[in-house]
């Protein structure tokens, strides 16, 4: 576009691009200028939102050096590149970890300080992007910050919802959703590429033609179509110079407005294509492990996939290339079934654009894609009636079709006259009604399949797909997940990073197994007692935050017991509950001298997706308990139960840190794996869990010694189940279990309402699918260890430091070592 003087003269005009400079000063001038230029307002007169919008904006300019140059190397070099396909990223705020990953943090600090401007201040302006559920959309934003600081180019792909998880308020102590209106003040960490938007086809129907060399094709005839407007977000690598791109697509219409419609007055009318195309992307789905079958979720799916596909092929590949090669350029990793519509969308774009053989499109097809599952619940597995799909996406049917009869003529072969395994085996099921079962189409397009735990993955091969895990033993592997040691210790836990880095020196945050440098320091008494004062100083910082935030006051001394998880039956919130009455009841009841009671604040954080009604109950009953307790002279020195309201990755930041135990009680077989779990370790909180998930790496890594296991394992679940389980029995036979449940019931945290409690006590008294009651007297019982475990507070801290020492293994950097290795082949630069 330029001439080589020009080039000569202005350099920034190809790069490489040079970041501002690294000095109080430079950063300062840098400042100012968005300020005035950027944001248009003179400092004396910036409100804080002003001056936050500033600084993310200037921090970025830091980045985007190092952005450009990447994007550009990374195209040039040809690498293979991870693309990350996830409905969901839970980012947690962006101004902290860019400070970090630019080793800006000081020079920022002293620089809004003679422009007297306080950082926190401005941090805690930060709205932070509630673009996922939970675990899943997580991990998914601990994998591309690991990408990123392990130097691989990677582009992660998803949704840029305009509302992302709800906000959840308490009224009458009942969960009340509010919409996450997150860009209301807008999000200076978005980079908008409105010229960049992919034209995203639905409906209609399809055809046969021939083409012009004589070849019989079929088409797709779509009746309506978005355009798909790319934001890309900068995601920093940890001191190494990286900075890889979070592409997130935002829909919007073709055609945004009318203008004879809006001349013929029918105002609305003239809009309703914005509006309706706007929904796409609106807002996300606030289920967690349990998929919505809604079409506008099936809309949202195949948006994201098809604008990546799209963009990659058509932006980061060279126009010449030949796509029999792409699985040299690009894998793509299903983050769960959300985004599995990709393998037919792909399909579509080689065979019916490209014009490749069907066989050779397969070929490459199979190469590009590996599916992660992340649940063992079989209304967690996604499937689409096939009769949706004909309507929204009619080719993508007769392609699903396609590879469903290819794949069970290979089974038929492999397996002859076994047709009750070709009818278990295929992609489409007629039961209960015609539909395409996701996970499965994942399983034989993907080059992997790989669970998220060592028992998960066991559990995944024996248990949710078993067929496929005998014909094709080699695609099934597992990668335990893990999670960022930058964001989850290094800026979580500033007084236990000081204290690590003073003992380990400061490489722990790169390399986390060199936590196991700690291990012979859990046996120096005054580096446990450093660690306890560590402790307590994040105890006080989240007891300012509480009563600031929610009006929560958190007593002193207290042991705090921690659960921070979505609200859902499997991951047993109610037993803890139940634990909590039990304490309670022989406290009231004069069953158990006060004086011998463990001080204990309970401390719960967890969303209820909207229509799920036990979960809404099950928190209900916690601030009703909490209130309760609360007010009662006899046990609120002793006990008290904490709800603070919307749980999410900012508040985690402040309450895993301060935490002494960390609760981990699922039903056996039910936790895919966990990730608090993980960030309650490493944050030197001892663990109470079953032999689920992830927890039993962890106890494995930490030794029995220093984990509290109780309750049944997987096969000693499936045995129960088996044999007939009949929670009343139970209740019967354990008197604390059965004055726990009669206290509940029995009007005492509802001001007399005797059926206030009705639904849940119902529940468990004649459901309990997750045999809480089950596992009960193994809780209480591990419940009581900790109590003597905590009564020596040295001893105590001796196995937290050894729960540290020995979790490195836990970080996601690992994680995405082996992904590497064995799924991705794909390598750093
Ligand atoms: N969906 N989903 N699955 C989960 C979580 N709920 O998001 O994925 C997480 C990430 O893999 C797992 O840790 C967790 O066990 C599992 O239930």
């Amino acid at each position: 576009r330029f001439g080589p003087e020009f080039a000569a003269t202005h350099p920034l005009a190809v790069g490489p691009v040079v970041s501002p400079p690294h000095s109080v000063d430079g950063f300062v001038k840098e400042f100012l200028r968005e300020l005035n230029f950027g944001t248009g307002v003179l400092l004396s007169r910036a409100t804080v939102n002003d001056q936050y919008v500033a600084l993310a904006r200037t921090v970025a300019h830091y980045l985007a050096a190092r952005w450009l140059e990447g994007g550009r190397t990374r195209r040039e070099a040809g690498v293979k590149v991870v693309g990350y396909l996830s409905a969901e990223y839970l980012l947690g705020r962006q101004l902290g970890n860019a400070l970090l990953a630019t080793g800006l943090r000081d020079i920022v600090e002293e620089g809004l300080e003679s422009c007297g401007i306080n950082l926190s201040t401005l941090r805690a302006q930060e709205v932070e992007p509630g673009l996922g559920n939970g675990g899943l959309g997580r991990l998914a934003a601990c994998f591309i910050d690991s990408l990123a600081t392990l130097n691989v180019p990677c582009i992660g792909y998803g949704i840029r919802y305009e509302y992302g998880i709800f906000r959840q308020t308490f009224v009458d102590g009942r969960q009340v959703e509010q919409p996450d209106a997150w860009l209301s003040l807008g999000s200076p960490w978005e980079f908008p590429h409105p010229e960049a938007a992919v034209q995203v086809d639905f409906g209609g129907t399809t055809e046969e033609y021939v083409d012009e060399d004589g070849t019989p094709r079929r088409r797709w005839l779509p009746s309506w179509n978005v355009l798909g407007v790319p934001y890309n977000y900068m995601v920093p690598g940890y001191h190494n110079g990286r900075v890889n791109t979070l592409r997130l697509w935002s829909a919007q219409a073709t055609k945004a407005f009318d203008l004879q419609i809006f001349n013929s007055g029918d105002y609305a009318e003239a809009v309703r294509a914005q509006t309706f195309a706007e929904n796409i992307s609106k807002v996300l789905y606030p289920e967690d492990s349990t998929p919505q079958g809604r079409e506008l979720r099936l809309q949202q799916q195949y948006f994201f996939v098809a604008c990546s596909l799209r963009d990659f092929i058509e932006r980061e590949l060279p126009a010449d290339f030949d796509l029999h090669d792409l699985p040299e350029r690009i894998i793509f990793q299903l983050n769960d079934t959300h985004p599995v519509i990709a393998v037919p969308e792909l399909m579509r774009l080689l065979v019916d654009e490209r014009k490749m053989d069907w066989d050779e499109a397969w070929a490459v097809t199979q190469k590009c894609f590996a599916y992660t599952c992340h649940t063992l619940l079989p209304e967690a597995l996604e499937v689409w009636p096939t009769e949706m799909l004909a309507k929204l996406l009619p080719r993508h049917l007769e392609i699903i079709y396609q590879i469903n009869d290819g794949f069970l003529r290979e089974v038929r072969e492999a397996f002859p006259g076994d047709e009750m395994r070709a009818r278990r085996m295929s992609i489409v099921t007629d039961y209960p009604e015609r539909a395409v079962r996701m996970a499965y189409l994942a399983t034989v397009a993907g080059a992997k399949v790989n669970g998220v735990a060592e028992l998960h993955s066991q559990l995944l091969r024996d248990k949710v797909l078993p067929d496929f895990s005998e014909y094709w033993p080699e695609k099934f592997t597992n990668v335990t997940n893990g999670v960022t040691p930058r964001r989850f210790i290094r800026l979580a836990n500033w007084n236990f990073t000081r204290l690590i880095n003073e003992t380990i020196g400061t490489g722990w945050v790169t390399d986390l197994d060199r936590l196991a440098e700690l291990e012979p320091y859990a046996e120096d008494p005054e580096f446990r007692a450093r660690f306890r004062q560590v402790k307590a100083a994040n105890k006080e910082r989240l007891a300012k935050l509480l009563v600031a935030r929610d009006g929560i006051v958190l007593p002193e001394g207290h042991l705090l017991d921690v659960m921070v998880k979505r609200l859902h039956e499997y991951k047993r919130q109610s037993m803890k509950l139940l634990h909590i009455l039990s304490t309670y009841e022989q406290i009231i009841s004069g069953a158990i001298d006060p004086a011998t009671v463990t001080p204990r604040t309970f401390v719960f954080g967890a969303k209820a997706a909207p229509g799920y009604k036990m979960a809404k109950e099950t928190i209900f009953a916690i601030n009703a308990v909490a209130a309760t307790l609360a007010a009662d002279e006899r046990t609120n020195h002793l006990l008290t139960v904490a709800f603070p309201a919307n749980y999410n990755v900012t508040l985690a930041e402040k309450l895993i840190p301060a935490a002494d135990l960390s609760e981990q009680i699922s039903l056996a077989g039910k936790e895919a794996s966990g990730t608090g779990n993980m960030k309650f370790a490493l944050n030197g909180a001892l663990t109470i869990g079953t032999d689920d998930g992830a927890n039993v790496e962890i106890r494995e890594l930490v030794g029995d010694d220093n984990f509290i296991l109780f309750g049944m394992s997987e096969p000693e679940v499936a045995d129960l189940q088996a044999r007939g389980y009949n929670p009343a029995a139970v209740y019967e036979s354990n008197p604390l279990l059965k004055r726990a449940i009669d206290l509940l019931a029995s009007g005492h945290f509802t001001e007399g309402n005797r059926d206030a409690m009705n639904p849940l006590v119902m529940d468990l008294l004649y459901n309990d699918r997750f045999l809480a009651l089950a596992d009960f007297q193994s809780y209480i019982e591990a419940q009581a260890k900790v109590d003597e475990l905590y009564a020596d507070p040295d001893a105590w801290s001796r196995k937290a430091i050894l729960n540290v020492a020995r979790t490195g293994f836990f970080s996601s950097d690992r994680s995405m070592r082996e992904y590497l290795d064995r799924i991705w082949h794909a390598k750093a630069l």
